[in-house]
């Protein structure tokens, strides 16, 4: 057998693929090579040197090229990748596809590491002096007359500069170079002197520099979790190490940009899916350079190269955007623990709701708990009061004591929060004659009344149709919207205090880039305003003048089946009365429902977050769920329930008949239509995570051999989040 190299390819298939090396010249693992695939070409990364084929001489193909002289990838990363890849049963091509920006995923020379700047040329000065420029090119114009500026520095001041300068560079009124990073100011703002629980969390995890430890930071909203973040940063800089902070929303991204920034005085790099492809480049390479030292990012981000790595943070651990909900489903905040391992550096969850499992965690020993207890700038976190809307007259869905809070507080000069996670202005539109109402025809689920643009829209799959004017079965004329969205609570609102300024904030009227930044920007800090959001503006924001938060509508979490509801539900609620009382102004809660004896609501209120997640863990530990037993899930969709049901009944034919294996199903999916095709599920539970990864992953591999496997979409998901 001759030796080959053996190269990770992006494709969805559960192997690695072996080729020749080059003629001549050494290849490591770790670096990308361009090979022939198919009848095409593909980049691909080398995971294996000099080992033995797999297959017969006659079919094995010579790489094309190397691309990389030194490895892109390190050793320690390739390594988790294997690992990872392994464990979350994926295409390992997809896996280590994850870990590569997608510029870097080409056959092209690696971009340049220094920042793109843009400057004035002398006739774009000319040009700002005659006035010939309009709108947007002028303020460009004027904002390069100061001197050069970076891309990063005009999306925070400019966020619509990119059209302006693609004319103006075209009309040769401004030019673009490069700069070095190596002018940040340094900091221009003074850390407070932390409280004793911050100064024991940040000793606590400096004494682990150096080795792998992780860590929970549980602490109330606004304890100044992000100070400690900030402390412990510093600490990682001045012994010129680098550090990974991740955060789940893109949202929290710019916030938190500034802040770093103002307090560490050296260049933050930011790694977002709302980024040219160029800059998430440049911004991985400069952290594999080591030129750049800290890195902000979202989930992917948590594959960054780190040479030089001093510590990694997962802010918010218990969000589940950390979770991938396709191809590689990998959980970026378990890769970080990976990620810690394989770099000897601590690993620091934040978050004021920890998730069970890392709760279960701390039970084990696993982690170490570290507590903030009290908020530094407030007197009290605010108290949470129920408001029974059992038998009220209720306008549009608010009931007359919320209304009268909100008046209160409005005429106080101080601001609200309205909390509905639901888009759109009615979750079903109802026929008062006949009692049909609107479906989406691919989902068999109530269509979203959206008024503003005069549409049905399914929030499953995007489907559209027109506002029916009569019932399209009894043909009465009396449709009428049921439930409330954001967009009809604003509409109320505005109604009923048309002197306060009600803003609404949720995925629609923050499509824009740089639009939710915009809208905040837009509230006055001592002004009153009313805003109603979706859960958007659950975490991350500090709103002094903000005092009451009102939830309304949280009632479909304390009915949901799945088993994760309840933990999400009091995460939730948490988070967004968190909002409130943040500065010196004591803050208010109040959460509408017709439910005011549950027991959630009740623990969760009468003794806090980490009692009521106590007892979820009791229960799930009786039940043998998750974070105690483990799971993974087999889906299949297709536009048959036959191909759907064929396959999964195949699988369970072949998967072993173990007595340390619980399987459920086949059956349908909790939403067994969706877009159109008919979805199921197998659920393989076991209490041990070995025997259950013993049991499936050969199992895996035999999958795509089943004969049904071609009619079906399939995939699978290991310690999935959502059953749906
Ligand atoms: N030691 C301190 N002294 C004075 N103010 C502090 C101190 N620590 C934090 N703060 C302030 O308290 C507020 C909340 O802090 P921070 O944003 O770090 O909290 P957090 O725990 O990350 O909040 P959340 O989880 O709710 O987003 C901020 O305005 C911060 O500047
Ligand atoms: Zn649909």
């Amino acid at each position: 057998m001759p030796s080959v190299l053996r190269v990770a390819l992006p494709v969805p298939l559960p192997t690695l693929f072996d080729y020749l090396p080059p003629t001549t010249g050494e290849v490591k693992a770790g670096s990308r090579v361009l090979v022939p695939f198919g009848r095409g070409k593909a980049v691909g990364v080398v995971v294996e040197t000099d080992v033995p084929a797999n297959v017969g001489n006659a079919r094995l193909k010579r790489v094309l090229r190397v691309l990389d002289d030194a490895p892109l990838l390190d050793e320690a990363l390739m390594h988790t990748l294997a690992w990872a890849a392994d464990y979350w049963l994926g295409a390992p091509g997809e896996a280590y596809a994850n870990a590569l920006p997608l510029l870097l995923r080409e056959d092209k020379p690696l971009p340049e590491t220094r920042e793109p700047v843009w400057w004035l040329t002398i006739a774009g000065q000319s040009a700002l002096d005659a006035g010939s420029r309009r709108g947007g090119s002028r303020a460009l114009l004027e904002a390069l007359s100061e001197g050069p500026m970076s891309a990063a520095e005009l999306d925070t001041s400019l966020p619509d500069w990119r059209a302006a300068a693609r004319r103006l560079t075209e009309a040769g009124l401004i030019e673009r170079g490069e700069q070095s990073l190596s002018s940040t100011p340094g900091p221009t703002v003074v850390p407070p002197v932390l409280q004793a629980e911050q100064e024991a969390a940040v000793d606590a995890v400096a004494q682990a520099f150096g080795r792998f430890q992780p860590f929970l930071l549980d602490g109330i909203t606004g304890s100044g979790k992000t100070e400690v973040y900030l402390s412990l940063i510093e600490r990682a800089l001045a012994q010129d190490k680098q550090v990974l902070l991740l955060v789940p929303e893109i949202g929290l991204a710019p916030q938190t940009v500034r802040r770093l920034r103002e307090r560490l005085g050296v260049p933050v790099e930011v790694l977002h899916s709302n980024l040219a492809e160029g800059e998430r480049a440049r911004a991985w390479l400069r952290m594999r350079n080591g030129e750049a030292k800290v890195m902000l990012g979202t989930r992917s981000a948590v594959f960054t190269p780190l040479p030089h790595a001093g510590l990694i943070i997962v802010d918010e651990e218990h969000d589940s955007a950390y979770k991938q909900q396709e191809g590689f489903r990998y959980h970026a905040r378990d890769i970080a623990m990976l990620r810690g391992r394989a770099l000897h550096v601590p690993v620091l969850l934040g978050s004021a709701t920890p998730s069970l499992e890392s709760l279960a965690n701390v039970e084990a020993g696993r982690y170490q708990p570290l507590h903030l207890r009290s908020r530094p700038s407030a007197a009290h976190p605010p108290q949470v009061q129920i408001v029974d809307m059992r038998a009220q007259r209720l306008e549009h869905g608010l009931s007359p004591a919320m209304l009268h809070t909100i008046g209160e507080t409005v005429a106080r000069g101080e601001q609200v929060l309205v909390f509905r996670n639901r888009r759109g202005y009615a979750p079903v539109l109802l026929c008062h004659g006949c009692g049909w109402h609107a479906d989406c025809p691919r989902c068999e689920h109530p269509l979203t009344l959206h008024a503003a643009w005069r549409k049905l829209v399914c929030h499953h799959c995007d489907h559209q149709s027109a506002v029916p004017t009569s019932c399209p079965v009894c043909g009465s004329n009396e449709l009428k919207p049921q439930g409330q969205g954001t967009e009809r609570l604003e509409e109320a609102l505005t109604a009923h205090f048309p002197n306060t300024p009600v803003l609404r904030i949720d995925r629609e009227t923050t499509r824009r880039r740089d639009a939710f930044e915009q809208l905040l920007g837009n509230l006055q800090a001592d002004a009153p305003a009313i805003l109603v959001g979706t859960q958007m503006l659950a975490k991350g924001h500090d709103l002094p003048n903000l005092t009451l938060v009102a939830l309304v509508g949280v009632d479909e979490g304390l009915l949901s089946v799945d088993f994760r509801a309840s933990e999400r539900l009091a995460q939730l609620v948490v988070q967004v009365a968190g909002r409130a009382g943040r500065a010196r102004k004591p803050g208010r809660v109040l959460l509408q429902t017709h439910h005011p004896d549950h027991p959630l609501l009740h623990s969760l209120l009468a003794r806090g977050y980490g009692a009521a997640a106590k007892e979820l863990l009791a229960e799930r530990r009786q039940t043998g769920l998750p974070p105690y037993g483990h799971q993974i899930l087999l889906r299949a969709e297709a536009h048959q329930r036959a191909a759907v049901d064929a396959f999964l009944s195949e699988a369970l034919h072949a998967l072993p008949d173990l007595a340390t294996l619980q399987v459920a199903g086949p059956m349908p999916a909790p939403m067994p239509l969706r877009a159109g095709r008919q979805r199921g599920q197998l659920l393989i539970e076991s209490t041990t995570r070995r025997q259950l990864h013993a049991a499936v992953r050969p199992w895996s591999l035999q999958l795509p051999q089943l004969p049904s496997a071609r009619k079906v979409r399939w995939s699978l998901d290991v310690d999935p989040i959502d059953l749906y």
